[in-house]
């Protein structure tokens, strides 16, 4: 098989061990007979009255359609809030298993157009509280949480309005607040974020089912945490609403909800009759590849599940550790090309701060593997780019070819080691969707540029556009596009490095 197989077997595996049915099937068991349990994640709850289901998020329509086989005749019912035309869409790719049966009892809500929350979402996000709010002591509420459930679960407090609300969250996005901030503002102005629908739900027992689309899988920020005790006070959000310049422009609605809000957030035995786990995310998916790929023959280690930041400079760190892996496997990497490579790695995983990353002893234990194998580097996360441009593309495209231009530059310097290498980089995002373009992502080696020019297609001009999509959509016919059509999961993106000697024989 060539490299590049390899690397598009390996990304689907990742995918596909975080897809909803593998994952549903993994994490939760019925086991019927007199008295009937549920096990999750081989805890048992026993089945005493009523087995309810509510969720909400861009996955959540094939967790919910996994969850119903496992769970048959033992729900009563159900409700789950899903992105406007998702059911279209997964019956118009075939994917007849993320829907529900004909006669399912769970009832499906589209809304939040655009992921933002919108009267539908509210309808729908009405409709569960409903249901938790009625529940007694001795019923189980099973929660499915994805990606995209904090539009999709709006409930403004009193008395502030959907559209204020809505107003807020987007000045907040276009001023560049993190997904942390947004939803550490979100939780302190919801009924049911931030725990809300925990507390409601009180006190059956609820036990939540989590797919992590967020770095470092904080329980309170995914969706923001409708199930999970919350961290923040209402002081954090003030403090992010001034570090946006918006504590002046509040609605008095917000206003009055914030200085009325508990100053300490709810305590966390609270909570005790909460479960939460996450049963998908991206440490899970590139867990699945390294396995794989030492299947396949790969020296393999993973980088980081959290690789952050600016794209330009995640691709500097991938080109350098590309190097790096090159020269080792010339025989170069204990010289000085190789220290420099490795203070250069030092010192950009310093300024990118990556959560839980230690470049020192990641480099150590690069030293620890079989020189004679073909190595296989995982990583995963969420880069940022910062549009200049009006073309076409998404991160991990804009990341390959900005990986591809920067091994291309470094073929040029003396003893690169490049030459005696065959080298694939892919980066692609695990939802099958990468920006507003029908790719998931795209690879690169150190040829692509030059093979591109001698089509007449500069890479540097695409990149100063921003039009990722459209230099890989030329070049080649596409041939380097990662084309994964739409995988009804996300857990952020997945970057893959496979590199072996060239074979001289
Ligand atoms: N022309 C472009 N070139 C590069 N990146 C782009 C371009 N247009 C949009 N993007 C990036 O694509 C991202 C939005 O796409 P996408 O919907 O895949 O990600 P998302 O909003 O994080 O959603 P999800 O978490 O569901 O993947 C933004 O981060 C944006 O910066
Ligand atoms: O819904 C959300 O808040 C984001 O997708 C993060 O989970």
């Amino acid at each position: 098989m060539s490299l590049r197989e390899h690397v598009l077997s390996l990304f689907r595996s990742a995918v596909g061990t975080v897809r909803p049915a593998p994952m549903l099937k993994r994490a939760l068991k019925l086991q019927g007979g007199g008295c009937p349990q549920l096990l999750v994640n081989g805890r048992a709850f026993p089945l005493k009255r009523d087995l309810y289901l509510v969720g909400f998020g861009k996955a959540v329509l094939g967790m919910a359609a996994a969850a119903e086989e496992i769970l048959g005749d033992h729900l009563v019912r159900g409700i789950i809030n899903v992105p406007l035309g998702v059911q279209e869409s997964l019956q118009r790719a075939g994917m007849q298993e993320m829907l529900l049966k004909p006669h399912s009892r769970i009832q499906v809500i589209e809304g939040a157009k655009n992921n933002l929350p919108d009267p539908e979402a509210l309808r729908g996000a009405s409709a569960i509280r409903e249901l938790a709010e009625g529940l007694a002591v001795d019923d189980l509420l099973l929660v499915l949480i994805s990606g995209g459930g904090s539009a999709l679960l709006p409930a403004p407090i009193p008395p502030i309005l959907l559209e204020e609300k809505e107003k807020l969250t987007k000045m907040l996005a276009s001023r560049g607040a993190a997904i942390q901030e947004l939803n550490t503002v979100r939780k302190v102005l919801s009924l049911l974020k931030g725990g809300g629908l925990a507390h409601l739900a009180y006190p059956a027992q609820v036990v939540s089912l989590i797919l992590s689309d967020v770095i470092g899988d904080p329980l309170d920020i995914i969706a923001s945490g409708p199930t999970a005790a919350s961290s923040h006070s209402v002081q954090d959000c003030l403090q992010i609403l001034a570090k946006y310049n918006l504590l002046r422009s509040l609605p008095s609605s917000v206003e009055a909800v914030l200085s009325s809000s508990p100053t300490k957030p709810a305590a966390a035995g609270d909570f005790s009759h909460v479960y939460n786990v996450i049963i998908g995310s991206n440490t899970l998916a590139l867990a699945e590849a390294k396995h794989q790929a030492e299947g396949l023959g790969y020296a393999t280690l993973i980088l980081s599940a959290a690789v952050c930041g600016d794209v330009g400079r995640v691709a500097v760190l991938y080109c350098q550790l590309i190097c790096l892996l090159c020269l080792r496997l010339a025989g170069l990497g204990e010289g000085p090309r190789g220290s420099e490579v490795r203070g250069n790695l030092l010192q950009l995983a310093a300024e990118l701060d990556i959560p839980g990353l230690n470049m020192a002893e990641f480099l150590q234990a690069l030293q620890g593997l079989e020189p004679q194998k073909p190595v296989c580097i995982l990583a995963g996360g969420e880069t940022t780019v910062q549009l200049q441009g009006t073309g076409k593309g998404g991160r991990n495209q804009e990341l390959a070819l900005r990986v591809g231009l920067g091994l291309h530059r470094a073929r040029g310097v003396e003893a690169s080691g490049l030459g005696r290498c065959d080298v694939i980089f892919l980066s692609g995002g695990t939802d099958g969707q990468d920006g507003p373009t029908e790719a998931a992502g795209a690879f690169c080696s150190p040829q692509l540029v030059a093979e591109a020019l001698r089509e007449g297609l500069d890479a540097e001009t695409f990149l100063s556009n921003n039009d990722s999509y459209a230099f890989f959509s030329h070049f080649q016919r596409g041939r380097h596009l990662l084309v994964t059509g739409l995988t009804g999961t996300n857990v952020m993106d997945i970057q893959l490095i496979l590199i072996r000697a060239t074979d001289r024989s």
